[in-house]
């Protein structure tokens, strides 16, 4: 018998953990692969929240955030760091999913000792250098060095193909965002305390609609958040109305909405949820207000529209299918598009039905297939 695959995986943020944790699943269950993880420590607390809760222990831990670094320092401490895992692991493939500073140090770090790369979540594109920065040219320098491609939908796809990148690298296997939202929905179904945090608001809240919000994202900072502030305080002035806003860590983000929303009856301005209460705040709200890349993917999953809080996305799919709808910062534009999916049956029934494009739960065994080649 040949021996197993070593395969590394790579991650450091929440998002990125909570889409990689199906795959190191499928990959721990597969006697094809021996499953090695190292990750980054790039949000700390946010991260091992979710290794907790996909009992993941990694093999290696590199806690490479400092106070006040730059990105150059980020990335030269994540480049010597990781390549130095890899000079001890040497593995047959590295694993690196989405687009930050640690998927894309590991790509380059794999890259100069000649190993295989695989990514996953390719081929996004805002084709906008500075919208998402430094994302966008993250994926694009992955682009350039991975040897298998997982795209998870067909407009990814031809966005790499587009590129010239080589057709027999690329792969359509659906986002494991998805198979991350089933598995998180089957364990809180076999144990609700995992969610219980949120019954008080729940209890508090009821027979209203409930929208949830998330907003993070640093293009929005400054105007953007003081624009989607203003919306929320619009909005909550209905009766009918109730908000679940967990509120990101990021001072940019929590000054803004702690001076325009505190004291306001029925907008619950809360922590930062861990990933089985985030699930089940998905499950309790009628629509979405958000600026997140990965709520515009699961919240379709679950039949809630999302009205997304930015001028562009890099997830077209949600929008073509009828999912998600492009708000932009507009007060006026956010209030007047969640009043009429508030008031109008017809147009929520629309957004709430449409079929989700971005997979349907199985993207991490398609992934261990194209690993083992
Ligand atoms: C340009 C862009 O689009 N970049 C994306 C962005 O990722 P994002 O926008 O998806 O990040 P978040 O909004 O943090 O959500 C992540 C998940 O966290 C869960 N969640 C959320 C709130 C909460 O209170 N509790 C939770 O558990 C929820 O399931 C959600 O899907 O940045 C990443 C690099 O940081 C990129 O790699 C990624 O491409």
């Amino acid at each position: 018998m040949t021996s197993p695959l070593r395969i590394l995986t790579v991650f450091g943020t929440r998002p990125e953990a909570i889409k990689l944790f199906p795959l190191v699943h499928a990959l721990e269950a597969d006697p094809r692969f021996d499953a090695r993880v190292c990750v980054s420590g790039q949000h700390r607390g946010m991260l091992d929240q979710v290794l907790a809760i996909s009992g993941i222990t990694p093999h290696h831990d590199l806690a490479v955030m400092q106070p006040d670094q730059t990105l150059d320092e980020l990335t030269a401490r994540l480049v010597t760091g990781l390549g130095r895992v890899m000079d001890a692991e040497k593995p047959d493939w590295v694993v690196v999913q989405g687009d930050t500073a640690t998927a894309m140090a590991g790509a380059l770090a794999a890259y100069y000792r000649k190993i295989r790369v695989a990514h996953v979540e390719a081929g996004l594109r805002s084709h906008n250098i500075y919208h998402p920065w430094p994302e966008e040219v993250n994926r694009k320098i992955i682009g350039a060095i991975a040897a298998l491609h997982c795209a998870p939908t067909t407009v990814s796809r031809d966005a790499l193909l587009a590129e010239n990148v080589p057709p027999e690298t690329v792969h359509v296997t659906g986002n494991t965002v998805i198979d991350a939202l089933h598995w998180i929905t089957a364990k809180i179904a076999a144990d609700p305390s995992l969610a219980g945090g949120l019954a008080e608001l729940e209890a508090r809240f009821a027979g209203k609609r409930i929208i949830g919000v998330t907003t993070h994202r640093r293009e929005n900072f400054g105007g953007g958040m003081e624009a989607i502030a203003e919306a929320v305080r619009r909005l909550a002035a209905r009766d009918d109305v109730a908000v679940i806003f967990p509120v990101h860590l990021n001072p940019n983000v929590r000054a803004v909405m702690d001076g325009a929303l505190g004291g306001i009856a029925n907008v619950a301005m809360i922590e930062p949820l861990d990933y089985p209460h985030f699930a089940r705040l998905l499950s309790l709200a009628d629509l979405m207000l958000t600026d997140s890349g990965g709520v515009q993917e699961e919240a379709p999953a679950l039949g809630k529209p999302v009205l997304v809080m930015r001028e562009t996305t890099e997830r077209p799919e949600g929008v073509d299918a009828g999912t998600a709808k492009l708000v932009g910062t507009d007060a006026d534009v956010i209030v007047a598009e969640a009043e009429r999916l508030l008031d109008d049956r017809a147009a929520y029934d629309a957004m709430a039905r449409a079929h989700n494009p971005f997979g349907d739960g199985k993207s991490a065994g398609r992934i261990c297939d194209l690993l083992a080649g």
